[in-house]
């Protein structure tokens, strides 16, 4: 369990986390999300006590990272894929590893197994892609069979068999009761993975959420209606004071009408529904709304016309 309470980061005049509070629960996938900037790497290297943060507090399990007697069996972090020596192969930068906490070298055949990287395991990690280091930084991060993960943007860099290969881990470290934070700008893609999600914006909480409430805050006012008697229940519907268009034939789109009010005046005048669709809002309108206010980064073009 991560339990996030008034944390603040300031950087000389500017505030990068903002009085941050939320817990991260074991046993599901946690979404860390954000735009750019938002402060989400500022936040996750605050509770591995990389970062000392300018006020509030991060506990892992109950007590601060720096306080835990073997951090490793606590946390496992990965928050840079590229913070590996160039010159070391995979498993010697694992071994380096292990060994200054008392791993059986054992445990390093395991990692490099459990993430696919046995077959380069002796070659240089400075010469590796982005997704292979990527790979090597989640096995650093298991190495100590940790309760709690903690992955900044895995998924950067890796290809379709691999953004498949992480989101099943992900969900497997949860199934194993293990508490998992996972950051990401991608909606889509934590929409996937992630059972709930915590939103920052420019440093503050703006929604602390299961995916399922989330795309229930964002009400869309249009009702998809397929009806044999469209041009009947059109005109039903336009005297009721409602906007119809139609895109396919015997399909009207409404809006301006409850759903509950299409159905009733359909059966007052007698008219069949075949279908009656209240439109739900995709996570990623959803998301876009929530943060509108906070991309920091922005073209003028996209302001504008915003
Ligand atoms: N060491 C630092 N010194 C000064 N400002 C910093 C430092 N680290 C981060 N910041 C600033 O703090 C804010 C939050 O940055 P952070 O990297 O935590 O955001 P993020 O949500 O992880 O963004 P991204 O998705 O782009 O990685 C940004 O405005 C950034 O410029």
């Amino acid at each position: 369990m991560i339990e996030i309470s008034g944390l603040t980061k300031r950087f000389g005049d500017s505030i990068a986390v903002d009085g941050l509070s939320f817990t991260v629960p074991p046993g599901q996938v946690t979404g860390f999300l954000g735009p750019n900037g938002a402060g989400k790497s500022t936040t996750m290297r605050m509770i591995v006590g990389l970062d000392r943060p300018s006020g509030g507090a991060a506990l892992v399990n109950g007590v601060a990272y720096a306080q835990h007697r073997a951090p490793l069996c606590e946390v496992g972090a990965l928050l840079d894929a590229k913070a590996v020596h160039r010159g070391r192969s995979a498993r010697k930068h694992l071994l380096a590893l292990a060994q200054t906490h008392g791993f059986a070298a054992k445990r390093v055949d395991e990692v490099l197994g459990a993430v696919g990287l046995e077959a380069v395991a002796d070659r240089r990690a400075g010469g590796f892609s982005l997704g292979m280091s990527q790979r090597l930084g989640i096995a650093a991060a298991l190495l100590g069979d940790p309760a709690v993960v903690i992955l900044d943007e895995p998924v950067n860099g890796l290809d379709p068999d691999g953004v498949l290969w992480i989101r099943n881990l992900l969900k497997q470290l949860a199934a194993e009761g293990r508490t998992v934070l996972v950051s990401s700008h991608l909606m889509s893609e934590m929409a996937m993975t992630a059972e709930h999600l915590v939103i920052i914006g420019r440093g503050r909480l703006l929604a602390d959420t299961s995916v399922d409430e989330l795309i229930a805050r964002v009400v869309v006012d249009r009702t998809s209606v397929r009806s044999p008697q469209a041009a009947e229940l059109r005109d039903v519907l336009v005297r009721h004071g409602a906007r119809v268009t139609s895109e396919a034939s015997g399909v009207l789109q409404v809006s301006g009408l409850a759903v509950e009010t299409i159905g009733e005046l359909a059966r007052q005048h007698d008219l069949a529904l075949y279908e009656l669709t209240p439109a739900r809002a995709s996570l990623e309108q959803a998301y876009m709304e929530l943060t509108d206010d906070s991309v920091e980064y922005r073209d003028e073009r996209e302001r504008s016309a915003a």
